[in-house]
């Protein structure tokens, strides 16, 4: 094992894995720490856990628990390179869990310095001075300042990260980058002399993360977006390899649960519902007043199923999750529109469902983790960081196709669109 990987969500472990599976890694992911450490045959293991809104204590526990698992698959002197996980843009509250994370695997891993790099020009997040861009838009201004759980309102990641951290954070700055990797390399050790534990590292292109990518091979641990993974695998000598996408043949009907209120999902719900595709709201607030809404979407979705894919979503602009917000608190809101949907997932899969689309991380890790499911195949990518995987799940027999959409991942017509790549990709 070259990479040992932990993500602090589930749609954010496949488009690692997805990425390091298009640059021809082997990659096993997992959900949640398993019980045993039997080998693993892969080149990269991706832990996923859901400890991204948690308390950052519970992150920091779960991460270094995965961190000893994943060491354990690798004894010796063979230890791999670790792999921090986060969100493209940084999703974080106000005690972490970014930094705290990042800063308990530094102390485990006897790592002075560290990077910090959640750039991915292939969906548009790009970072420089410091600052992260999404599309052509500050971090402040993407929609992202109304994320549900975890608002970011700062775009100056040296400013955020340091707030969340103990140890000074510092920047690579984007002209550093360009010069190369033996620049980083310069650059990084100039900061480590200095003092400083962090260093969010600019970058706008995917050569820029070829680059930084040389320059770490020395780092025990770094720290990124799903991005740098793009960057890595070539130093370990693996090229791209389409044959890592093949997944067992497609089965049962198709369905999408949707629970991010991210702008581009909302504009995913929207483009289904104009193309005439069966769609279900989901009220929170009459859920929380005792209405069986669970049941009533499953009533409606067994009319709708046979004919085409349908949608179930809790999806909604900001002033309508603000309003849900004020009357449950949010995090409570969050959680009950999880356990929701997670049981509207159960109950899909149960109607015949084999071809689940999830939108949303929280959404994901919600419906991932109540579908029984313990480990997932990667397989055809629909559009960058978003890949069809195929898992075992206690409640689908014969096992599920299923894709984790990020919030803010997918083109428009994604839900659409998704189910076509799968059918049109080549089967095991
Ligand atoms: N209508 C709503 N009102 C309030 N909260 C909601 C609503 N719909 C979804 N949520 C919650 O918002 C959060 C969205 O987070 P997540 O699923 O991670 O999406 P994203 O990928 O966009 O970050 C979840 O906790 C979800 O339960
Ligand atoms: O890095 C990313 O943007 C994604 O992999 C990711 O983590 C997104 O999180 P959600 O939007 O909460 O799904």
């Amino acid at each position: 094992m070259k990479l040992a990987c932990i993500a602090d969500d589930f749609t954010g472990a496949t488009d690692l894995a997805n990425n390091l599976v298009r640059a021809g890694m082997r990659v096993v992911q997992t959900i949640g720490v398993p019980a045993d450490a039997a080998p693993v045959d892969a080149d990269a293991v991706v832990v996923a856990l859901k400890s991204r809104t948690i308390a950052a204590t519970e992150a920091v526990a779960e991460s270094l628990a995965a961190l000893r698992w994943l060491l354990s698959l690798a004894p010796g002197d063979a230890a791999p390179q670790v792999y921090f996980k986060y969100c493209s843009t940084f999703d974080s509250t106000a005690q972490g869990n970014i930094g705290p994370v990042s800063e308990a695997l530094m102390d485990a891993l006897g790592c002075a310095l560290t990077i910090a790099t959640p750039a991915f020009p292939d969906n548009g997040r790009s970072v420089f001075k410091g600052h992260l861009f999404v599309g052509d838009v500050l971090l402040s201004e993407s929609g992202m300042q109304h994320h549900p759980l975890t608002p970011m309102t700062d775009p100056n990641l040296v400013r955020v990260l340091q707030s969340q951290c103990t140890r000074p954070v510092g920047l690579v700055e984007y002209r550093t980058v360009l010069a190369g990797a033996q620049a980083i390399r310069q650059r990084l050790d100039a900061l480590r002399a200095a003092g400083t534990g962090l260093a969010i590292v600019d970058a706008v292109t995917n050569e820029d993360l070829m680059r930084i990518g040389e320059a770490v091979a020395e780092l025990p641990l770094v720290t990124a977006g799903s991005g740098l993974a793009t960057g890595l695998p070539p130093r370990w000598g693996f090229a791209p390899n389409e044959q890592a996408a093949r997944l067992p043949a497609v089965r049962g009907r198709q369905a999408i649960v949707a629970g991010s209120c991210s702008v581009m999902t909302n504009c995913q719900v929207r483009a289904f519902i104009d193309a005439g595709g069966a769609a279900l709201a989901i009220d929170p607030l009459r859920q929380a007043d005792g209405a069986d809404v669970v049941g009533e979407a499953l009533a409606w979705a067994r009319e709708h199923l046979a004919h085409a894919p349908v949608l179930i979503y809790s999806t909604a602009e900001a002033g309508a999750v603000k309003a849900v917000q004020q009357r449950l608190g949010a995090q409570h809101a969050g959680e009950l529109v999880e356990r929701c949907l997670a049981d509207v997932a159960c109950g899909l899969v149960e109607l015949g469902v084999g071809q689940l689309v999830v939108a949303g991380g929280e959404t994901s890790g919600a419906c991932v983790q109540a579908l029984g499911i313990e480990s997932l195949q990667i397989g055809p990518q629909i559009d960058p960081g978003v890949p069809w995987c195929h898992a075992h799940s206690t409640v689908a027999r014969g096992g599920l196709h299923v894709a984790l959409k990020s919030g803010n991942f997918g083109g428009a017509d994604f839900f659409s669109r998704a189910f076509g790549v799968l059918a049109a990709s080549p089967a095991r």
